[in-house]
Order: C-alpha cells, then sequence, then structure tokens
C-alpha cells in the first residue's frame, strides 16, 4: 500500500490522509509502505545547496502553491480549533532574498571560522556559501565578516544582521579579541563593506564600536532611529502587505490606536491622530523622537499591555486599534477590547494560535470576523503571520 500527502503539518512533515507523517514530503507526493517520498506535482527540487541541513529554512521542497497552501491551513486550522472560520484571502508571498534581517551564529574553531544559520535542533553552525531568502545585501557582507571573524571572534558568537537605511547594522553577541590591530581590523571591515552600525555585546549591553551617521529605519516616511538589533518586519515586502491590509481594515480614522507599537511601522501608517503603546523602552523613545521630529501626531507611551492593557473605557475613545502583539498573543487586552465599543480591530499576529484564541474572545464579546490576510514573509519556514480585520 503507497499513501498520498494530503497536507503538511505545522512543524513541515507531510501528512497522509491516514495520518502517517514524512519529512521533506509535499502534498501530491506518495509515501511507500517503507516510507519512501516519491515527488508529486508540487515538490520542486530545493534551490539551495545547505537544504534542509540548513535550519534557516523547512520548506524548500514545496512549491509556491503548495506553500501557500500551507500558510491558509495554518490558520485555518487554528480557527477551526476555536470553531471559527473566515474568509481567507490568497497568501501574499515575499519572494526569494528579500529577509532583510537574521539572527545568525559564528564559531571560530582552529582558525577557521563558521558563519550562518545553525542546524536545526543543534548547536551545529552551517557554513553558509550561499542564501536564497537573505538580501542580496546581507549575504555580501557574510564573506568579508567571516575574514574579520577569523582575526577578531573569541569561540561563538551570535550576530543579528540587519538592512537598515545608512546599511547593515551588525550586532556582534560574544567575545572579541582587543588590542589596536583589531580595532583597526574592525574600522577597515565596516568603511569597507556598507556597514552602519557595528556593536559588540559581550554580556553587559551593547557597545557601539562604528556608527559614522545615527542609525535609522523609514517607516511610513519617518526616519526613526534604530536601536541596535531592534524589531523589523522580516522583508520590505512583508511590512507593506501588512501595512496595507491594516490600512484597508481600519479605513479613513481619525483617531485610532496602535499597541505594541514597536517602532512605528503601523503607527506611522495610520491616518490621523495615532495612540501609539510598546513595552520595549528604547523602541518607544525612537518612535517618539522620530515622529516628534517629523511633526506626526503620533503619542507614544511606554506601556506594559500584559500587565496593564488598555481598559475597555480606554479603548472606547478609539475608532479602530491596531495590535501586533508578540508570539503569545494579546489575552489580557483582548479580553478588555471584547467589552469596548471600537468599532473596528486590526490584528496582525505571527502566531495562527494564540491569534485564534484571542479571536474567539473577540467573537465571544459580539465582534465578527470580517476577513484574514495571511503573509508569507519568512518564506520556506513554517511562520506563518496574518493581519485580520474585526468589527461590531
Ligand atoms: C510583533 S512586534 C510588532 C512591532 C510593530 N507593530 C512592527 O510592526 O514593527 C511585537 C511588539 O510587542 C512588544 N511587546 C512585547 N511584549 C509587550 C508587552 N507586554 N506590552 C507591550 N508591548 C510588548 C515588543 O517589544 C514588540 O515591539
Amino acid at each position: 500500500m503507497s499513501d498520498v500527502i494530503v497536507r503538511v503539518a505545522a512543524r513541515g512533515d507531510g501528512v497522509t490522509a491516514d495520518g502517517r507523517h514524512a519529512a521533506f514530503a509535499a502534498p501530491g507526493d506518495t509515501l511507500t509502505p517503507d516510507n519512501v517520498v516519491i515527488p508529486g506535482p508540487h515538490h520542486q527540487t530545493p534551490p539551495c545547496r545547505h537544504f534542509p541541513v540548513c535550519g534557516g529554512c523547512q520548506l524548500q521542497h514545496l512549491d509556491d502553491a503548495s506553500y501557500a497552501d500551507f500558510l491558509t491551513d495554518r490558520i485555518s486550522g487554528a480557527l477551526a480549533a476555536q470553531a471559527l472560520t473566515a474568509p481567507l484571502r490568497p497568501p501574499l508571498l515575499s519572494p526569494e532574498r528579500t529577509r532583510r534581517r537574521a539572527a545568525l551564529h559564528a564559531e571560530v574553531k582552529g582558525g577557521a571560522v563558521r558563519l550562518g544559520f545553525s542546524e536545526p535542533a543543534s548547536h551545529a553552525i552551517v557554513d553558509v556559501q550561499e542564501c536564497w531568502i537573505l538580501t542580496p545585501a546581507l549575504l555580501a557582507v557574510l564573506a568579508p565578516l567571516r575574514k574579520l571573524l577569523a582575526r577578531a571572534l573569541k569561540g561563538r558568537a551570535r550576530l543579528h544582521v540587519t538592512e537598515v537605511d545608512q546599511g547593515i547594522d551588525l550586532l556582534i553577541e560574544g567575545k572579541l579579541a582587543e588590542g589596536l590591530a583589531i580595532a583597526e581590523g574592525i574600522t577597515t571591515f565596516c568603511g569597507a563593506h556598507g556597514i552602519a552600525r557595528l556593536a559588540v555585546d559581550d554580556g553587559i549591553g551593547p557597545e557601539t564600536r562604528w556608527e559614522p551617521e545615527p542609525v535609522t529605519i523609514t517607516l511610513g516616511g519617518v526616519a526613526v532611529p534604530f536601536p541596535t538589533a531592534s524589531f523589523l518586519q522580516a522583508t520590505r515586502e512583508g511590512e507593506a502587505s501588512l501595512v496595507a491590509a491594516v490600512r484597508e481594515a481600519v479605513g479613513a480614522v481619525r483617531v485610532s490606536a496602535d499597541l505594541f507599537a514597536g517602532l512605528g511601522t503601523l503607527a506611522l501608517s495610520l491616518p490621523g491622530k495615532v495612540y501609539a503603546a510598546e513595552a520595549g523602552r528604547d523602541a518607544i523613545f525612537a518612535l517618539k523622537a522620530g515622529a516628534a521630529q517629523a511633526g506626526r501626531a503620533v503619542f507614544a507611551e511606554h506601556r506594559d499591555l500584559f500587565r496593564r492593557p488598555l481598559t475597555s473605557a480606554e479603548c472606547d475613545r478609539f475608532e479602530a486599534i491596531v495590535l501586533d502583539p508578540p508570539r503569545a498573543g494579546a489575552r489580557e487586552q483582548v479580553t478588555q477590547l471584547a467589552a469596548s465599543k471600537v468599532p473596528v480591530v486590526a490584528y496582525v499576529s505571527c502566531n495562527p494560535s494564540s491569534f485564534a484564541r484571542d479571536a474567539e474572545i473577540l467573537c465571544k464579546g459580539g465582534y465578527t470576523l470580517d476577513w484574514v490576510q495571511p503573509v508569507g514573509q519568512f518564506r520556506w519556514s513554517t511562520h506563518a503571520e496574518l493581519a485580520a480585520r474585526f468589527s461590531r
């Protein structure tokens, strides 16, 4: 007996109709009784030589149609578990080579450097020679960075790379050797390879070693100061998809709130007056400074929305509320929202399960889930993102 793979489970395995799992199997593949995967029409040849050893991608064996179905299934499955349904729009997928931020690992052993993503469920580092998800600029900096680290890095480090307005923001979490030659090596590397800022955190917080101009990221047309290794939507395309969905959801509001605002990706794209709340101190002060400099009507508050969510009465001051919480979701905040009179809620999520749990709270409170827009900005990974509109 052999069986056809009918779907891809949350962790990326292919699953047959009778529940057998197979790694690296696409819908339409056949799983033989001795568990051999015979590729079907949706099984593509993974483009990258490092797949599947590299932990950066899990789903390169899916063609775009199956990858889009995977995202849709993740969201509809999570909603179904809460007995909810919603019109799901076709997923918006970020193209290859558009990931503008990544957390990588590096290690020096016996004079040789390994630099890249770690292997799945392992500390081993895949020394990345090609990458189909990082932007060309981020990939290009890895070779000279490898050379710098061969001389400068002691042991192992975690690296955060982000494309910002001035070039590449690089945070090295690890120990670097001391001395004039190393300091000069850092300066030469930064000057030659488009580094906007290099900071080193050897355990006591980031120390900036290079930042010729103040580093910013432009969000909604405003140059916002960019604190080292801040949160940023993973691709420009993903950001544009989420911003467009949120703007459509809220319409021409005059007064709205952006909760879990970060640096203001959404707040700075909303019309009218915006109240923005965020628990990250550096992020909210950066948003405040950027908005003030640009003369934008954003009132930014440093606030922990898990411990101190906006009360229902506070929510009622707004024509629409946007929220974009971390993976845990926003149970405390949606409980207050569910008892409010806010006509429109736009919810951006990076976790279909916590989203569905929160959606159920909102729907029990009388909201209708109008639509969900899936967004695939972590191409070929098992992360599913979305924007959704609720109204009452
Ligand atoms: C997914 S990010 C979204 C940021 C922003 N909306 C954007 O698009 O760039 C979630 C944000 O929630 C913030 N956050 C996490 N826990 C929080 C809490 N308890 N209260 C308020 N903000 C919190 C994080 O610092 C982060 O900036």
